[in-house]
Formats: C-alpha cells, structure tokens, sequence
C-alpha cells in the first residue's frame, strides 16, 4: 500500500510528487518545504539518504541502509522545532552542499572521505539548536555556555550531540570505516562545522578571498587544492556558503526563511526583554524593519562571500550570484515603498 513507500527512506503518502521533486536533488532552488510535507516532515532523513545513495556512499564506506536511516531518523529527530533552525534548515543547507560540491570548478577535486565528510557536516551542523544566539547562552550563562567556555558554544554543540548519537551499534555509520581513516574525516567535521560560527565569518572571507588571489587553476579551469589546510578552507567555506544561502534561493523561499528567522530572532527578543536584558539588534518586534535588516545583511555579509566563492569556481556560481542581486532589489524595492508610504502618513496627519 502507498505507505510502504521507502525509495527515499522514508514513507510518504505521495510517491509520484516525491519521485518528481526528487528530480531537483540537483537543482539551486529545489522547493525543501515541499520536501517537508511529501515526507510527512522527514525532509533531512530523505535528502540526505537519496545523496549518500546518488554518491554511492554507502558501498564505499560499507554503511548499511539500516543504520544509515537509523542514524538519520535519530540525528532529524534531535533537531528542535525551533522557527528557523530546525531540520528544514538541515536539509536545506545538506541539499545545497550537495549542489555546490558539483560545481564544475570542483570535479573531481575533493576524493570520497571529504565529500562524505561534508554531506555530514551539513546534515549535523544545527542539530539540538535552542533557538537561541551564542551571545544570548554567554550573557545569560547557560548551561552550555559554561561547558564550553563561551567558544562557539552552539557550533560545539551540535558536534557532541551529533557524534554521541553514533554510539549506539544500530546508528554507527562509521562502523566499518577503518580508525584512521574515521579520524581524519572526524577531523574535518569538526573544522567545517565550527567554521559556521558567524564570529568566524570575516576571519573565513579573508582566507577566501586569499584563495581566489593565489588561485592556481589547471587548464581545465579545475582548482588545484595540494594541502590539507588549503582544502578545508574550501570545504569550510563551502558549508558557511550553504549555510548563508537563503537569500541566493527562489524569492519565494527566501521570504519564507526571512519570516522564520525574524520569528526565532523576535522570541529571542521577546526572552530578552521579559528577563530585563538588553534586546538584541534587530530583534525587537516593535522596531525592526525586517526589509532593511535584510538589505544590510545581503550587502555586508551574504554578498561579500558569495562574490568572492563565486570568483573561486567561476563561472559556475553566476547565476546564484544573479539571483542574490534580484533578491536584494527587491527587498530594496520594498524598503523604498515603505518609506513613501511613511512619508504620505505623515502627509495625511499633519
Ligand atoms: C534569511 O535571513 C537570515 C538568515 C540567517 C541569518 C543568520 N544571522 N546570523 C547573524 C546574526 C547577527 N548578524 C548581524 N548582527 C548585527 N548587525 C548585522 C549587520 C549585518 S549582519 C549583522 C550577523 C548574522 C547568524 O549567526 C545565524 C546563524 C548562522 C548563520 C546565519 C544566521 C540572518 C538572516 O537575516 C538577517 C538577520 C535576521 C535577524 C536578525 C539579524 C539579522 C542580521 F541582518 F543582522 F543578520
Ligand atoms: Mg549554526
Ligand atoms: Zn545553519
């Protein structure tokens, strides 16, 4: 019977929707809140099968699909229900991994152990996120505050909570990977998801765009990558990159990821102001203007990184860089209604 559909992983009531959207795997753009509801909201464990199935990692790390899924379903299950980091943001940000590592600038650069390596990455990095800020966990100190001594605190986080759950036999993906082999992709978990820590964030671009200056490129246009260091700093922008996509995606599904961000920043807001503390910027809901924080948050941080990603594996990312620059005119657009319609209230009531 159709409930017993498990192409993907996952059951699902709507197998001929599923396997058409499940055609976009590949695609800038694929509509992740569809993948949602046509998992019956097991959208990370269906994305994140499907790729380690299309990359045919699972024979090359001799993982089984058992415990695979198992892993899976435990890892979305620990993401919170949290407006905007929850596993829609996983399996969002896991899909555009996978979109990225294609890139053409790419192939055949990275080998299986960090192609494995960063799909994992994407699928762990916010798991068990709270909702709230590192700033909020340290001036509030939190539990987690003080276990990790105020040092990306959430981003150290996620990591634990990701890798504890391989310690049960029936989820240990990494079972039948040979130990040194285990800790090197270990390793490089740790660096890519810490490297999602925004304080991070101007510290990465540098090393980015030092990257693209000394860029040694063979004829075919195809990066050349000879030490590790260089390597992750690839990987590890590529993560900050997914990570900070929302505003390259279909307006559509931007709008919708800016009205759960404002929502998670505005309750954090609301936390704030209730335990007298000061609210942060642009989380107050009686004064943000959610336009403008947009239009400052693509010109002062998503489109300095994606210019210069782009520049790294261009021409690949140009039509991304397209979309970002229609996405922020018409934000703008939006910003200079509002105050025009400002200015005819004043008009109107003086
Ligand atoms: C779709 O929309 C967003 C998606 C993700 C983020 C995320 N934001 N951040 C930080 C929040 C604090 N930041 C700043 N604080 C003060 N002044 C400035 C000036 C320009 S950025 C910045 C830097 C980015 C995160 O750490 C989140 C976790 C990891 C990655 C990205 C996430 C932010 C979105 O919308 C913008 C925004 C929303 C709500 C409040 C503030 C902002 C704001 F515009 F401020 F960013
Ligand atoms: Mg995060
Ligand atoms: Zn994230």
């Amino acid at each position: 019977q159709t409930g017993e559909y498990y192409t993907y992983g996952v059951k699902t009531s709507k197998p001929k929707e599923l396997d058409d959207l499940m055609e976009d795997l590949d695609v800038w753009g694929l509509d992740i809140f569809l993948m949602d509801e046509l998992t019956e909201h097991r959208p990370l464990t269906a994305v994140a099968f499907t790729i380690f199935k299309q990359r045919d990692l699972m024979n090359t790390f001799s993982i089984c699909p058992s415990t695979l899924i198992n892993y899976l379903i435990e890892l979305e299950d620990h993401y919170q229900s949290v407006p905007y980091h929850c596993k829609i943001h996983a399996a969002d940000v896991t899909q555009s991994m996978h979109v990225l590592l294609n890139h053409k600038a790419l192939e055949s650069v990275f080998d299986d152990d960090e192609i494995f390596a960063a799909i994992f990455s994407a699928a762990i990095h916010d798991v068990d996120h709270p909702g709230l800020t590192n700033q909020y966990l340290i001036s509030t100190a939190s539990e987690l505050a003080i276990m990790y001594n105020d040092d990306s605190v959430l981003e150290n986080h996620h990591l634990a909570v990701a890798f504890k759950l391989l310690q049960h036999e029936k989820r240990d993906i990494f079972c039948n990977i040979p130990k040194k082999k285990r800790q090197l992709i270990r390793t490089m978990v740790i660096d890519m998801v810490r490297a999602t820590d925004m304080s991070k964030h101007m510290s990465l671009l540098a090393e980015l765009k030092t990257m693209v200056e000394t860029k040694k490129v063979a004829g075919s246009g195809i990066i050349e990558l000879d030490s590790y260091q260089d390597r992750i700093r690839v990987l590890k922008n590529m993560l900050h990159c997914a990570d900070l996509s929302n505003p390259t995606k279909p307006l559509d599904i931007y709008r919708k990821w800016t009205d759960r961000v404002m929502n998670e920043f505005f309750l954090q807001g609301d936390k704030e102001s209730s335990q007298g503390l000061e609210i942060s910027a642009m989380c107050d809901r009686h004064k943000a203007c959610i336009e403008k924080t947009q239009v400052g948050f693509i010109d002062f941080i998503v489109h300095p990184l994606w210019e210069s990603w782009a520049d790294l594996v261009h021409p690949d990312a140009q039509d991304i860089l397209e979309s970002l620059q229609r996405n922020r005119d018409w934000y703008s657009e939006q910003v200079e209604n509002l105050q025009a319609l400002d200015k005819t209230n004043d008009k109107a009531q003086n």
